[in-house]
C-alpha cells in the first residue's frame, strides 16, 4: 500500500516511521523545508527516544519530502497529521487540516482514504469530506476516515508500536477495511466505530486525564492545609483498581501541546451547544492557577525576586521530551525576570526551544551544580532523571541560601531534612532545618 502523511511533528513523523517499521513504504510530508532536509539524512527534528534509530533503519522505506503533489498523487491512504493549536477563544485552529485537505483533494489521481489523525472537534471529519467532495480535481473516491492518536511525547514510539488501542472512525465499509490492513501486524485492541464517536473517544481520554490531575492537585493543595501527605494519599488511592495508579502525581499542573488546548477546545465545543461541561471548566481553572503555586509559596521566604539569584531546574513540559508548549517554566520565569532576578537555568534539552519562546536575559548552565552555585532560590520545573537523582546535599553545598521549591515532588521529605535546606512541594509539609538552641 502506498502511504503518505501530511506534518512530520511529534504524532505525523512517530506514525510515518512506525509504518515503516511495519514494511510500508512511507512517504512524509511537511511544508518545513529545513526540517525535511534534515530527515533525508535519516535524522529527526525533534527529540524523542528512540525514534532516529527506527528512522536510520527503516529509511529505505521513507521518504522525506516538500512536494505534496506528487506524494499525494498516487497515494492510498493519506493520514493528516499537522497541528491543531488553540484559538484565542479556546476553539481548535483547523487552518492546517483544512490547507492539507484542499492539497489533496487538488492532487489525488486515484481513490483514496484520507485519515485524520490530528485532534479535531467532533464534526469536523464531515466537514472535510464535504469540503475535499467540492474541490476534488479528478474524479476519484475519497473515503475520510478518523484515527485519533493517543501517544505521548517522549514515549512516543513506544506508544505507537505498542498502542493501547487504535481508534478507527468510518462511515462505510470500505475505509475501515482498508484502515485494519494499514494496521494489521500492530498489536492493540482495535475499535472501529463511526467517525464522531472516534472523535469524542480522543477529546474524552485527554479531557479525562487532565481532569484526574486537576482533582489530584486541588487535593494536593488540600493536604497542605490540613497536614496530609499527599503522596501517600494518592498511592493509597491507586490501589483500588477502580481509580488506578496512573496520573495521579501532584505538581505544578499539566502543560505541553495538547491537554491545555484539548480541554478548552472541548469546553469551546459544549457551550457553542449551548451544553456547559462544568468539570472540564473547573480542571482548567485549577490548572491555571496551579502554575503560580510554588511563586505563591516562595513569597514566604522573600517579599518578590528582586536581586536574587534564581536557579530553575528544567524548562520542558515534562521529561523525556525537548518541547515547551504550555510549560510551566514560560509563565514562571519572566515573573523572576520582571521582578529583577538574575535568572540561572538548566534542562538537558529543552534551552534551545526556550530560548525560542523567551528572549529574557537567562544564563544557562551546562550543569545542575553550576546552575544552583550561589544562588538564593531553586525552583523546579521538570523531574528529569539527572533531577531527582540528585544528592540533596548539593543544594547545601552550591546554594547561598538552600531553599528548593520543588513543582514535581522529586525527593522524599527525609532525605531533605537531613540535607539541612528548607524545601517546600506540593501537598506535603515544608520542610525546615532544625533550629540551633
Ligand atoms: N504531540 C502529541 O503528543 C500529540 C498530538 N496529537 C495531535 O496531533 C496533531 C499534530 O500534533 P503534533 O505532531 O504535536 O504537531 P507539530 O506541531 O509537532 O507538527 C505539525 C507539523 O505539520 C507541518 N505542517 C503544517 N502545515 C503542513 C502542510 N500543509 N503540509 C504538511 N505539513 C504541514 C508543520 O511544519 C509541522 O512539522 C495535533 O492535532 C495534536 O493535537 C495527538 C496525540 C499526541
Ligand atoms: O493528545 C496528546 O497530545 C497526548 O497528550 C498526553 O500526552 P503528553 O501531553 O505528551 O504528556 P503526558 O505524559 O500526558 O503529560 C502531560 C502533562 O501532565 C502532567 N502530568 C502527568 C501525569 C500526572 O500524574 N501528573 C501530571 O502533572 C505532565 O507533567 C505534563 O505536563 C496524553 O498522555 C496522550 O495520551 C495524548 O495522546
Amino acid at each position: 500500500m502506498n502511504i503518505a502523511v501530511a506534518g512530520t511533528g511529534y504524532v505525523g513523523l512517530v506514525t510515518g516511521v512506525c509504518l515503516a517499521e511495519h514494511g510500508h513504504g512511507v512517504t512524509c510530508v511537511d511544508v518545513d523545508q529545513q526540517k525535511v532536509e534534515i530527515m533525508r539524512k535519516g535524522i529527526s527534528p525533534i527529540f524523542e527516544p528512540g525514534l532516529d534509530e527506527l528512522m536510520l533503519k527503516n529509511m529505505e522505506r521513507l521518504t522525506f519530502t516538500t512536494d505534496y503533489k506528487a506524494a499525494y498523487r498516487e497515494a492510498d491512504v493519506i493520514f493528516i497529521g499537522v497541528g491543531t493549536p488553540e484559538k484565542r477563544d479556546g476553539s481548535a485552529n483547523l487552518t492546517y487540516v483544512y490547507e492539507v485537505a484542499g492539497q489533496i483533494a487538488a492532487s489525488i489521481e486515484r481513490d483514496c482514504v484520507v485519515v485524520v489523525k490530528s485532534t479535531v472537534p467532533i464534526g469536523t471529519n464531515d466537514k472535510i469530506e464535504a469540503y475535499m467532495k467540492a474541490r476534488l480535481a479528478h474524479p476519484v473516491q475519497v473515503w475520510i476516515a478518523s484515527n485519533p492518536e493517543f501517544l505521548a511525547q517522549g514515549t512516543a514510539v513506544q506508544d505507537t508500536l505498542h498502542a493501547s488501542r487504535i481508534v478507527i472512525g468510518v462511515e462505510e465499509d470500505k475505509p475501515g477495511v482498508i484502515l485494519q490492513e494499514v494496521y494489521k501486524d500492530f498489536d492493540a485492541p482495535k475499535l472501529l466505530t463511526n467517525r464522531r464517536s472516534a472523535e469524542m473517544i480522543k477529546y474524552a481520554s485527554n479531557d479525562f486525564l487532565a481532569l484526574k490531575i486537576s482533582y489530584v492537585n486541588e487535593i494536593a493543595n488540600l493536604c497542605e492545609t490540613v497536614g496530609a501527605d499527599i503522596e501517600d494519599v494518592t498511592k493509597g488511592m491507586g490501589f483500588d483498581g477502580r481509580i488506578g495508579n496512573q496520573f495521579l502525581r501532584a505538581g505544578i499542573g499539566y502543560g505541553g501541546s495538547c491537554f491545555p488546548k484539548d480541554t478548552k477546545a472541548l469546553s469551546w465545543l459544549a457551550s457553542f451547544n449551548d451544553n456547559e461541561i462544568k468539570t472540564i471548566k473547573a480542571a482548567i481553572e485549577v490548572n491555571e492557577n496551579q502554575k503560580y503555586r510554588l511563586i505563591k509559596k516562595a513569597r514566604k521566604y522573600y517579599e518578590d525576586f528582586k536581586g536574587l539569584t534564581v536557579a530553575v531546574l528544567g524548562l520542558t513540559f515534562k521529561p523525556g521530551t525537548d518541547d515547551l508548549r504550555e510549560a510551566p517554566s514560560l509563565v514562571n520565569i519572566p515573573v523572576f525576570l520582571e521582578d529583577g532576578a538574575i535568572v540561572k537555568a538548566w534542562d538537558p534539552v529543552g534551552v534551545g526551544n526556550f530560548k525560542k519562546k523567551c528572549d529574557g536575559d537567562i544564563s544557562y548552565c551546562e550543569s545542575i551544580e553550576e546552575t544552583l552555585q550561589d544562588a538564593d532560590i531553586c525552583f523546579i520545573f521538570t523531574e528529569w532523571p539527572q533531577v531527582k537523582e540528585l544528592d540533596p546535599h548539593i543544594f547545601a553545598a552550591c546554594m547561598k541560601h538552600p531553599i528548593i521549591l520543588d513543582g514535581r515532588n522529586c525527593y522524599e521529605l527525609e532525605r531533605m531534612e537531613q540535607a539541612g535546606v528548607i524545601y517546600e512541594s506540593i501537598g506535603r509539609r515544608a520542610v525546615q532545618p532544625a533550629k540551633e538552641n
